[in-house]
């Protein structure tokens, strides 16, 4: 039986870290690092997310603001936002919660965060130094950044000959989880819809990261044995055996089957989650000490 990961500690280790850097950086006569959240609109899941993320900065001792606009927020007042924010100097990190209203264009409006505040990691400039190496001034995605974390944690940080499967060409999560894991030495695959013979290649896997949004479609003859398993899809399905209307969350890996063969998995919920969080904290306090002109923390 696998290894269990345990996001949710390793998510704390890293909160903690960053409070001690906050305490640090604020001794030294520097500001507290300043996060401004962004959420447009009503989606439950969104609102859930962005409330985890204003209360984990506060406990990290941050500067901590919450934008709260209407779902029918015009493009232009979203855009006159955020470049109030840019030129805001108590905020060192922009995150504007996805999905936006359809009305919204989210390349735009991702494109007009300053790059070093763009705590997401998602702006062209930060893209660019993640594909080029540039590693010691870019901003990494979250999810990729804490599903990284989990897998050091398991393999150490220099992953040379190992084979990586991403299943999930995501700009959010595949895209820079394949480009960290090329970082690190693996040999790396990014899989598909269109890929041929998907449980074939993710049987080479020795590092399998599934981020594709379908509930339990990696099933337990896809891993191979002893592979370290990132599940990152979050996928909430029908459970009657709960009673009626409930309902329980799923990642993309058939968690039960997979675990028989992996050498260590992460859980739903409870392992790649909770680092996304912890991530955003570490972007944040990271982007504080650059501003500063101090030695960039590693985490
Ligand atoms: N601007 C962004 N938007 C979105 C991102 C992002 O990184 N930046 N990622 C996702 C959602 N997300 C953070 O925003 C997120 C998803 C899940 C969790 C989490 O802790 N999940 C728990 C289960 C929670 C539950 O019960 O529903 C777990 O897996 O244990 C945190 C953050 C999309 N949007």
């Amino acid at each position: 039986m696998a290894e269990i990961i345990d996001g949710k500690q390793i998510a704390e280790d890293v909160v903690a870290k960053v409070k001690g850097l906050t305490a640090d950086l604020t001794a030294k006569g520097h500001a507290a690092p300043g996060l401004a959240v962004v959420i447009v609109g009503e989606d439950p899941a969104s609102q859930v997310y962005v409330a985890s993320k204003s209360k984990k900065a506060k406990e990290c001792g941050f500067h901590s603001v919450q934008h709260t606009l209407p779902a029918d927020t015009q493009e232009a007042d979203l855009l006159k936002l955020i470049a109030s924010l840019n030129a805001d100097p108590a905020i060192d990190g922009i995150l504007v919660q996805l999905p936006l209203p359809g009305h919204i264009d989210s390349g735009k409006v991702i494109q007009t965060i300053a790059p070093e505040k763009d705590v997401d990691g998602f702006h062209f400039v930060n893209v660019g130094k993640l594909g080029t190496g540039e590693l010691e001034t870019a901003f990494v995605p979250c999810t990729p950044a804490g599903s990284m974390i989990l897998i050091e944690r398991v393999r150490g940080k220099d992953l040379s000959g190992l084979n990586a499967v991403v299943v999930g060409r995501s700009n959010i999560v595949g895209k820079p989880m394949a480009n960290l894991l090329l970082a690190a030495n693996c040999t790396v695959t990014i899989a598909h819809s269109r890929t041929k013979d998907l449980p074939a290649l993710a049987r080479t896997a020795d590092i399998l990261v599934a981020a594709v949004g379908r509930p339990e479609m990696v099933k337990g003859d896809w891993v191979k044995p002893g592979a370290t398993v990132i599940d990152v899809g979050i996928n909430r399905i029908p459970a009657p055996e709960k009673g009626e209307g409930k309902s329980r969350l799923v990642g993309d890996v058939a968690f039960e089957e997979a675990a028989k063969n992996a050498g260590a998995i992460t859980p739903v919920p409870g392992g790649v989650g909770p680092m996304t969080i912890a991530l955003l904290m570490a972007n944040t306090v990271v982007s504080a000490y650059l501003k500063a002109g101090l030695k960039r923390p590693a985490f």
